[in-house]
């Protein structure tokens, strides 16, 4: 398990380093516009889960989408804080 921030550092570490196999490198790699489509088809996924299904399989479309909505702020060059001061 892991939290908000420790993914987003993993993530910026992987976006670096870029190891094979990674399919954060991937994502990234495909561009805004997909990762993009990533983060629709994901928040569609998250709407269905939390109308018609278990709170286990919400809660696992839900890490799936912030996922994805981390690759497009290190896409972006967006920082965790850049986001936080809308907060
Ligand atoms: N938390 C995630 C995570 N959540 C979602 N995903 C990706 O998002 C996809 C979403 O799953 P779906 O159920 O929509 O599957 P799918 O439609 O078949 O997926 P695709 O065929 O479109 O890839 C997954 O297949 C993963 O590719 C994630 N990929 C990676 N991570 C974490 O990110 C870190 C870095 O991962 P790598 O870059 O792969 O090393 C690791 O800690 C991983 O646990």
């Amino acid at each position: 398990m892991k939290s908000f921030e420790e993914l987003f550092a993993e993530l910026q570490h992987k976006a670096a380093a870029r190891p094979e196999g990674s399919g954060t490198v991937a994502e990234l790699d495909a561009g805004i516009h997909a990762i993009g489509k990533k983060i629709v088809e994901e928040a569609a996924e998250v709407w269905m889960a939390a109308e018609h299904e278990s709170d286990a399989a919400a809660a696992e479309e839900i890490s799936q989408l912030l996922y994805h909505l981390q690759v497009m702020m290190i896409a972006r060059g967006l920082t965790l804080e850049d986001v936080y001061r809308h907060l």
